[in-house]
């Protein structure tokens, strides 16, 4: 049975993995050609990070391969960030930082989100480094996802996305959760690519949510606007098709 699908959106799901060990080392030998090939090309593969403790595995997969990888082929951006500093455990930056970047090579193309300047100059100073780095006409070759039980992504929550030109934007604070800085749904569409990574059958229940005809979830309000990738391990895979079986 396959899951369900707003109209017009093109989805690819990548249900290849046995377990979230297996899907950070495929999609890490994915990118690990990507870059190779944006290296020979002399044209670094700019790709923005996700947070959250997904991809952890990812990085620490690519931490693992640190020493052979061409870090000229590699550009990196984050997608959100929470507003604090790099050495905060909270710290999207930092998550990818102590598995991986910490082992890039001087001169290695890394743009953190300077969270610790609070969430609006933060957001500002992003923004106006992103707008830089397209003008060339370049966009973000891959922005990496993870997604929340929500369906928001990055740090765009449901209720609380409006139109906007900007790239970057500040999240205010809530209850529950510290500011943020995150690249907006503009941003994320314009990318060439996007990756969503979930792993395990919880996961699965908040795509179905948004693949849904109708969803109105930040996940969704995306798909709707440009094609996701979604690679999943095969407990979300599984429980995404079975759950979504009349
Ligand atoms: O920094 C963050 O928290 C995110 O960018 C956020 O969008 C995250 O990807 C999802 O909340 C999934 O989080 P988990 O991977 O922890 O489930």
């Amino acid at each position: 049975m396959a899951p369900p699908r707003p109209p017009g959106a093109i989805l690819m799901i990548f249900t290849i993995a046995d377990d979230d060990q297996d899907l950070a080392r495929a999609l890490a030998d994915r990118l690990t050609v990507e870059i190779q090939a944006a290296w020979a090309h002399a044209r670094p593969l700019r790709i923005a990070l996700a947070g959250g403790s997904t991809p952890r595995r990812l990085y620490e997969e690519l931490g693992g391969r640190a020493d052979t990888l061409p870090w000229q082929g590699l550009e990196i951006f984050f997608s959100d960030e929470r507003a604090v500093g790099p050495e905060d455990p909270a710290s999207n930056y930092r998550l990818a930082h102590l598995p991986w970047l910490s082992k890039a090579p001087p001169g290695a193309l890394i743009h953190r989100i300077p969270g610790e300047l609070g969430a609006q100059a933060a957001a500002d100073a992003y923004d106006d480094l992103l707008r830089r780095a397209a003008a060339g006409g370049r966009a973000l070759d891959i922005v990496l996802l993870g997604v929340g039980p929500d369906g928001h992504i990055a740090s765009l929550f449901p209720g609380a996305i409006g139109a906007t030109t900007r790239i970057a934007e500040a999240v205010p604070a809530t209850a529950d959760r510290v500011a943020r800085i995150t690249l907006t749904l503009p941003a994320l569409a314009a990318a060439r690519r996007r990756i969503v990574l979930a792993q395990g059958a919880a996961k699965a229940r908040a795509l179905r949510a948004s693949l849904v005809p109708g969803a109105q979830t930040p996940l969704a309000r995306l798909m709707a606007e440009a094609p996701v990738e979604f690679w999943l391990d095969r407990a979300a895979g599984q429980a995404l098709c079975v759950d979504s079986a009349p």
